[in-house]
């Protein structure tokens, strides 16, 4: 039911008006890019592309923001808050908050030298948030490769979308809290890595120390899997993509070839982009994207 053209009469300038806003914010702080990609992934996996990782907590309902995944990590909202501003004074009550999220993922990916895809649209926002979908729902680093599998299957996505997705990796930053284990636990990791790793993340404190992911961390690319061949990715759940088993073939065909790889991550961006819209009469275009109309 979504479709390329959905806004082509009643909003053609909101393509251009999101990139522009996107463009900005990305050219004012360079990593708000990775954290406007990794948007779509929080919004999606929680009771679908709904928009509800959007919504701010009220006094009687805690909303998704404020969930394990989220708090304290998430960032992007102003971002977003001024491309609906700027989409509603072009075109009030039109262009929902869902798929603000997914055309700005998008639109971040290509401001960082990615490959474009075609986005799919109609979406509508969700009148709720579910705090507890996104403690559940949004897998955990330290999830082993079947539990990762499991994870991507229950939202309708295989282990090519797992991998590929996983590429988004490629770009932005992790806070000690999401890595110590792996740098004073884990074997399968390269050991000069993980020594430099310590400096930055101590065994207690600093919790929030952020470090990249790449060393390209504002560039699109494929990176993450010649790191994860290297066995120098910050992530556990990233490491076991490649750790001997069935997945190892594919992480070596995308760092062999990033065309392949582009590809298929605008494909497995689609896909997960697919997860259980609302459309038709279903749910609300939100006016303020933080609150239910
Ligand atoms: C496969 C399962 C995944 C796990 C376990 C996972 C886990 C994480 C963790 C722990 C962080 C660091 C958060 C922090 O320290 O505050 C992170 C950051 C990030 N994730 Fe994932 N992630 C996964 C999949 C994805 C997917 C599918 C996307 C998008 C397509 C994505 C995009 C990102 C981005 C761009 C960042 C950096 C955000 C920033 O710099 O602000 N991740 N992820």
């Amino acid at each position: 039911q979504l479709t390329p053209d959905f806004y082509n009469k009643t909003c053609p300038g909101a393509f251009a008006a999101i990139d522009k806003v996107v463009r900005a914010a990305i050219a004012n702080d360079p990593s708000m890019g990775a954290s406007l990609l990794r948007l779509q992934f929080h919004d999606c996996f929680v009771n679908g592309c709904d928009g509800s990782v959007l919504l701010d907590d009220t006094p009687t309902t805690k909303g998704e923001k404020t969930a394990a995944p989220n708090n304290n990590s998430l960032r992007g909202f102003d971002v977003i808050d001024r491309i609906k501003a700027e989409v509603e004074s072009l075109c009030p009550g039109v262009v929902s908050c869902a798929d603000i999220v997914i055309i700005t993922a998008r639109d971040s990916v290509v401001a960082f030298g990615g490959t474009p895809w075609t986005v799919l649209l109609g979406r509508r926002d969700s009148p709720i948030a579910n705090f507890s979908g996104a403690n559940t729902d949004i897998p955990a680093p330290t999830l082993n490769l079947s539990n990762l599998i499991t994870s991507f299957a229950n939202k309708g996505l295989n282990a090519i979308d797992l991998v590929a997705l996983s590429g988004a990796h490629t770009v932005g930053q992790a806070r000690c809290i999401n890595f110590r284990n792996r740098i004073y636990n884990d074997t399968n990791i390269d050991p000069e890595y993980a020594k430099a790793l310590r400096g930055i993340c101590p065994i207690t404190g600093g919790d929030d120390n952020l470090y990249s992911f790449t060393e390209s961390a504002t560039h699109f690319d494929n990176d993450i899997y010649h790191d994860m061949i290297k066995k120098k990715v910050l992530l556990h759940s990233d490491q076991e993509l490649y750790n001997g088993g069935p997945l190892d073939r594919q992480v070596e065909a995308y760092s062999k070839n990033p065309e392949a790889f582009a590809a298929d991550f605008g494909n497995a961006m689609i896909n997960m982009g697919n997860i259980s819209p609302l459309t038709g009469t279903s749910g609300q275009i939100r006016l303020n994207c933080r609150k239910v109309n």
